[in-house]
């Protein structure tokens, strides 16, 4: 009764993910729809093969038998050797058929494989920043990308499996009919606890696969750590590979323990169905045989039963397989369209209207309260800043005093919670994301290195663009990089990093200058760059700070430093501690106030000297 009682909760459970059915199908319609119907011909034709060949045998065993018995007759022997030529040509052609179908499966599958990563990108890219914060995103996003990529094949595959072993089926039935009524009946019985084994186990993998998704997203996160190159050096110095690795192994062994223990309880129930099959079968035959006896059934009849009977358990089992695969996948696949479901937050507002190409007056943040989301403490709480156009404002601050948020929030990575920030007196929240953000050019603080050529690394600063080399080497001298550029082997079209072969690896320093030329090509009316020099050295940043000036020349610039020797040339600087702005002034004005600023320079000119 139990039992009973959680099949249908779970079949319940199923058919609430119908509706993905459809779309799952669909999905492969709309990635390879030529070869869904080249593999829709061949799998009903492939389904109506096997009843073919079994009328064909009967066919053949009644010929036989009387030209045996009653010596040599020609004609009987002829007609013989045509149906055995026939047997043999379908065999033949369902062989045929089956290598077509596995080479039009693999071309779909790998469709529908591109297809899918295409729309988890297209995901991946419009998401809002904030997921990248949430665990629970990681845990969908992994979850729809680790099986998504097969199983609308394998469901469309289940969906034609199930087509054709129910065409089969069908056949089977009508041929069993004429022996009994009763035996289509016992052949239907005899597959039931197969078919309750296949949904309570497709059940109980997909919850230990919902259930598992994080211990194994820590268990990959334990291999990159243990094979990347980022984490290689710090592995080795710290001698932490032998821990990672046997973290790595607990977490395995816990998950395959797990594992294992599901696919045992899950092959002893189906040892379980199968016998009360074997059982059932045998019934069937003994009392075909007694039939066979009483003379009430030929020989050919009883080899075709036991053809149709025996076929038929197999096809019904693996149709309830079908059904059983169909409804696993489709719990599963429930997964990537919820991943492909979530709603952007950071999105443009209805009335959002045409950026303006430039910043005439300048920015203004105006009582503006933010928190990270899942975070207590405000990153910024009643933040007002006011940075005008045309000017380099430099923002200094503790570690944490919310510099870097300040940034995101005039990206739009995030929108703050309370009062608002403002673009020539518009509401940033009234512009399109994508307008704005061509206006803004961003050095961020720990910014990417791309394993491509120097030339791409700085012309990814505007692709839209498709800058010219000599467009990017202007924007290479004005970040101080042309000095590292020209030192390497093959100049601009030398391949950075150490991924792909013949690549060159920069040191910190040179790296963070080639993203400083990525973000100067750009051509934004306003500048950001989170410490743009914090990886360079003392000479350098000496004249970089001139360098950047003419850069600048005409456009808004806003620097987050802890350098003061940088700060110092910038025209106003912020001085920022707990979310606030505490100090404002030119370099002068900010000495002579005798503060927070006068204090933090006076350490850093002890330390230097
Ligand atoms: N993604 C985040 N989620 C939650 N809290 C965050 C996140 N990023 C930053 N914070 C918190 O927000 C506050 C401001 O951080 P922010 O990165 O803006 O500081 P910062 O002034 O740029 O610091 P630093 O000089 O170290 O770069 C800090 O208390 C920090 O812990």
């Amino acid at each position: 009764m139990k039992s009973l009682r959680h099949l249908k909760i779970k079949l319940k459970g199923g058919l609430s993910q119908l509706p993905y059915l459809l779309r799952s199908l669909m999905l492969v319609w709309a990635a390879a729809k030529k070869w869904t119907i080249v593999w829709a011909i061949l799998l009903v034709v492939q389904g109506l093969l096997p009843v073919v060949t079994v009328y064909l045998t009967q066919q053949l065993i009644d010929n036989l038998v009387p030209a045996l018995g009653a010596g040599a007759n020609w004609e009987k022997v002829r007609s013989s050797l045509m149906l055995v030529a026939l047997i043999g040509s379908i065999i033949l052609l369902s062989q045929i058929l089956g290598s077509l179908l596995n080479w039009v499966r693999t071309v779909q599958s790998e469709l529908v494989r591109d297809y899918i990563s295409n729309l988890i990108h297209e995901k991946s890219i419009a998401i809002d920043y904030a997921f990248y914060e949430i665990p629970e995103y990681y845990d969908r996003l992994h979850r729809a990308r680790q099986d998504a990529y097969f199983r609308p094949v394998t469901l469309l595959e289940n969906g034609g499996n199930l087509l054709q072993n129910s065409i089969t089926l069908m056949a089977m039935a009508v041929v069993l009919t004429r022996f009994g009524i009763w035996l289509p009946l016992a052949l239907l019985i005899s597959t039931l606890p197969a078919f309750y084994v296949v949904v309570r186990y497709s059940n109980e993998n997909y919850q230990w696969w919902l259930r598992t998704t994080a211990d194994e997203r820590r268990s990959w996160y334990y291999y990159w750590l243990l094979t990347e190159m980022q984490y290689a050096a710090e592995l080795r110095l710290f001698g932490l590979g032998e821990h990672f690795k046997s973290a790595y192994r607990i977490l395995r062994r816990k998950l395959r323990s797990e594992r294992v223990q599901l696919a045992r309880n899950e092959s002893l129930a189906n040892l379980g169905a199968s016998a009360i099959a074997l059982v059932l079968t045998a019934v069937a035959l003994a009392w075909m045989v007694w039939q066979a006896i009483l003379g009430r059934v030929t020989l050919g009849d009883l080899a075709l039963f036991y053809q149709a009977f025996d076929r038929g358990q197999n096809v019904m089992r693996s149709l309830l397989g079908n059904l059983g695969q169909i409804y696993s996948n489709m719990l599963f696949l429930g997964n990537l369209f919820e991943f492909l479901e979530l709603p952007p937050q950071t999105i443009d507002s209805p009335s959002a209207r045409m950026t303006p190409t430039s910043l005439k007056r300048g920015i203004c943040f105006d009582r503006v309260t933010f928190r990270y989301p899942g975070s207590q403490k405000a990153a910024l709480q009643n933040f007002n800043l006011a940075i005008p156009a045309g000017k380099i404002v430099a923002i200094v601050g503790a570690n944490g005093a919310g510099k870097s948020t300040l940034l995101k929030l005039l990206c739009r990575l995030y929108d703050p919670q309370e009062g608002n920030i403002k673009w020539d007196d518009v509401d940033l929240r009234e512009f399109p994301i994508q307008h704005l953000r061509r206006l803004i050019t961003v050095l961020f603080q720990q910014p990417v290195g791309y394993n491509a050529s120097v030339a791409e690394n700085i012309g990814f600063g505007d692709v839209t663009a498709s800058a010219s080399l000599s467009e990017i080497i202007d924007a290479a001298r004005g970040a101080g990089a042309e000095e590292v550029i020209d030192r390497l082997p093959k100049g601009y079209h030398t391949l950075l990093g150490k991924l792909f072969e013949s690549g060159t690896e920069l040191s910190g320093g040179e790296w963070q200058r080639i993203a400083l030329a990525r973000a100067f090509l750009r051509q934004a009316p306003l500048i950001i760059l989170d410490e743009p020099t914090s990886a360079m050295d003392s000479w350098a940043e000496a004249d970089w700070m001139e360098r950047f000036r003419q850069l600048a020349l005409f456009r808004t610039a806003i620097i987050i430093t802890h350098r003061f020797t940088i700060a110092r040339r910038a025209d106003i600087i912020h001085v920022m501690a707990d979310g606030q702005i505490v100090e404002s002034g030119s370099h002068d004005e900010l000495l002579v106030l005798g503060k927070l600023y006068a204090q933090s320079w006076q350490a850093q000119i002890n330390v230097n000297s």
